[in-house]
């Protein structure tokens, strides 16, 4: 009798989606087939391994849906649109088409954010995290650092619903504003702003596709020539809301490190310094407010 629900083998299907994506030239091919498979089984890579080791197969629905997400990502729509989700240090946030994807770099700002609140010994920490899209930042600070009372701040009307679903429910307060005018009363009152601002200079469009075409224009341009417009305005805003001794740590490309700590300097920051990021890239500048 034929089998009334055809099956397909995983490991043979996931061996002819990694060559898929390879060939459409995806940066991590193996990844991300994977990953796309965990979403349609809706199980951890973990089990994923297991099931392929014990022979299981796709349903013929789970794997029309496997076939459709690769084609979609073989066209270069990014992963995370793919599945709704991006990982960020523990957390797994709500992301889509609107707002930009969180990377790997952006944890180690957060990391510096968080040394320093460690170091401080403070009881009850302010934090505002500047141009937060996914809220990537500022949740993760408030998930890390329980006792702290976090801000996050976004002008996009495409973001903003992203924000508010990943930082609301960890108890952040989401303002829907320009991070370069927040309100006067909270000037003088912050401990610590991170921010990972846009930074791209207008000619300086990227080569993937997944960035170039999918993360929102207003993500990636820093406007003005050299592409710091918004990181200087973020800059000021930062000096206007730490309190004496406080940090401001900020992300930045590769080339901008020099410039961004002429810029922290000139905003009147002292102790600037810049950071690597995991794979040893000068990816982030701090300063502290003068006391
Ligand atoms: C590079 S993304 C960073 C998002 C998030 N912080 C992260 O690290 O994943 C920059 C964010 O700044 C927002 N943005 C751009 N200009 C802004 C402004 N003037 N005020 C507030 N947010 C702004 C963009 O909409 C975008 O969400």
């Amino acid at each position: 009798m034929e089998n009334p629900l055809p099956v397909r083998e995983l490991s043979a299907v996931r061996r002819a989606a990694l060559a898929q994506l390879a060939a459409a030239g995806v940066p991590s091919p193996a990844a991300d087939a994977d990953l796309l498979a965990c979403h349609v089984l809706r199980v951890e890579r973990s089990e994923l391994k297991l099931r392929e080791l014990r022979g299981e197969s796709f349903s013929e629905p789970q794997y029309a849906l496997y076939a459709s997400l690769l084609e979609r990502r073989a066209a270069r729509i990014p992963l995370q649109h793919l599945t709704g989700e991006g990982h960020f240090r523990y957390l797994t946030l709500k992301v889509g088409p609107g707002v930009f994807s969180p990377r790997p770099e952006t944890e180690t700002v957060v990391q510096l954010g968080l040394d320093f609140l460690a170091e401080q010994g403070l009881a009850a920490p302010r934090c505002v995290d500047l141009c937060s899209g996914s809220g990537a930042i500022a949740a993760a600070l408030a998930s890390e650092a329980p006792q702290a009372a976090v801000w996050a701040v976004e002008l996009s009307d495409d973001a903003i619903g992203y924000t508010r679903a990943n930082c609301e429910p960890l108890g952040v307060t989401v303002l829907h504003r320009d991070a370069s005018a927040l309100p006067p009363e909270l000037h003088g009152t912050m401990d610590l702003v991170v921010s990972n601002p846009p930074y791209i200079p207008p000619n300086a469009v990227p080569r993937e596709p997944e960035v170039r075409d999918h993360d929102p224009q207003m993500a990636l341009y820093g406007l003005g020539e050299d592409g710091l417009q918004i990181p200087r305005a973020v800059a000021a805003e930062a000096r206007r809301l730490l309190r004496p001794g406080g940090l401001f740590v900020m992300e930045h490309a590769e080339v901008q490190q020099e410039s961004a700590a002429q810029l922290l300097r000139e905003t009147g920051f002292t102790s600037v310094a810049g950071h690597p990021d995991l794979s040893g890239r000068p990816r982030s500048t701090s300063g502290r407010a003068p006391r």
